[in-house]
């Protein structure tokens, strides 16, 4: 049987992370080995050239998957029928710019890309938000989207999820493989709680087995939460294929499932679960199946956890505040 191909659209597609990522989506590692894939790039009139460069390489790698490549600037032509959508473009910071200044900018792009997908993309459609500001930037494009239920709007954390397995694995000598239900928690930003005392390493808990509170205070969360600078800082430009991996491992996970016995951390709208406040999109520790997420209930959220998602949680509240304030909710 010939499955129909999914339409996945991809903001920002000249960009350095939609470099990374367009030809791992077109050779199926996005959502598996035997579903095609037609590919949408939406860019800003000055992206359009590069994406064209793009797309004759895609060409050229004759990817079995791929049965279309669709450039435009118009966000109606780039969401029509889109399945899923990967929202990367977005207004970096700027010197001298305020954070009013550039969650202003940023719901000049998200609130009619929103717009878009409510009116033109499928019923089906998955939404990951990628560009910075990830969790607001995600909130502007869901409340400009009513007809599309809000759970399909969802935020990256995953990259950070990724990076503080990488750090528990390095601290304890395990392997990548054996640590599972690590946690982060709140906004993917530098107050984000990379949470490991639900982790397990080869079944038995990491907080024990690490048995170091100053390690975790002092280098684990501060290593996990200012890695993007970090990378910055090393590369002179911000992290693209490990953003387009986690991404990729984002929506495949979405799609596809968690494995037994483990989660994921994804940035989503709060049910109220954990004290997060309903509406935010915060990221929680979820297990997916048949398309669909849930939260994990039930974790015993210690004092030392307390203290760092609830200032996680303000931030993003006040973020919130913000845009309302600015007239994009
Ligand atoms: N959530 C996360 O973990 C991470 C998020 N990021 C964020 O991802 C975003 C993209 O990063 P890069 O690819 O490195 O940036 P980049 O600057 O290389 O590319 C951004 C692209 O977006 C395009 N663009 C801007 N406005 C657009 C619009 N309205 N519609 C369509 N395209 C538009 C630009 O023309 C450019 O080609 C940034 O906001 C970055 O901060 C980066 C790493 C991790
Ligand atoms: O810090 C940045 O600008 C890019 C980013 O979000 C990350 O690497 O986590």
């Amino acid at each position: 049987m010939t499955r129909t191909p999914v339409n996945v659209t991809v903001t920002g597609a000249a960009g350095q992370i939609g470099y990374a990522l367009l030809f791992r989506i077109a050779s199926g590692h996005l959502l598996g080995p035997d579903v095609p894939v037609n590919l949408r790039l939406l860019e800003i009139p000055q992206g359009l050239k590069a994406a064209e460069g793009t797309a004759m390489e895609l060409d050229d790698c004759a990817f079995p998957l791929l049965r279309g490549i669709e450039i435009t600037d118009n966000p109606d032509v780039g969401f029509a029928g889109a399945n899923v959508a990967l929202l990367v473009g977005a207004r970096p910071r700027t010197k001298g710019m305020e954070r009013g200044d550039l969650l202003s900018a940023n719901g000049g792009i998200f609130k009619p890309q929103g717009k878009a997908i409510n009116d033109h993309a499928a019923d089906d459609i998955k939404v990951l938000v990628v560009g910075n500001p990830a969790n607001t930037n995600a909130l502007i494009a869901q409340a400009a989207a009513p007809d599309v239920p809000a759970e399909r709007f969802t935020a990256m954390t995953r990259l950070d999820h990724n990076r503080a397995i990488s750090q528990l694995a390095a601290k304890t000598g395990a392997a990548v493989s054996d640590i599972k239900k690590l946690t982060i928690w709140g906004n993917h930003s530098a107050t984000q709680y990379p949470d490991i005392f639900h982790a397990e390493i080869a079944g038995k808990n990491a907080a024990e087995l690490v048995d170091d509170e100053a390690w975790l205070a002092d280098t684990f969360i501060p290593t996990v939460a200012k890695r993007g600078a970090a990378i910055i800082e090393a590369r002179g430009a911000s992290s693209a294929a490990s953003a387009a991996n986690a991404a990729i491992d984002h929506v495949y996970t979405w799609v596809n499932g968690t494995a037994a016995g483990d989660w994921t951390s994804m940035g989503i709208p709060s049910d109220g679960s954990y004290g997060v406040p309903e509406g935010i999109i915060s990221s929680f520790p979820v297990t997916t199946a048949n398309g669909t997420y849930e939260i994990v209930q039930g974790l015993d959220i210690n004092e030392f956890s307390r203290a760092r998602i609830d200032a996680s949680v303000r931030e993003l509240t006040e973020e919130r505040d913000a845009v309302r304030e600015l007239g994009l909710l």
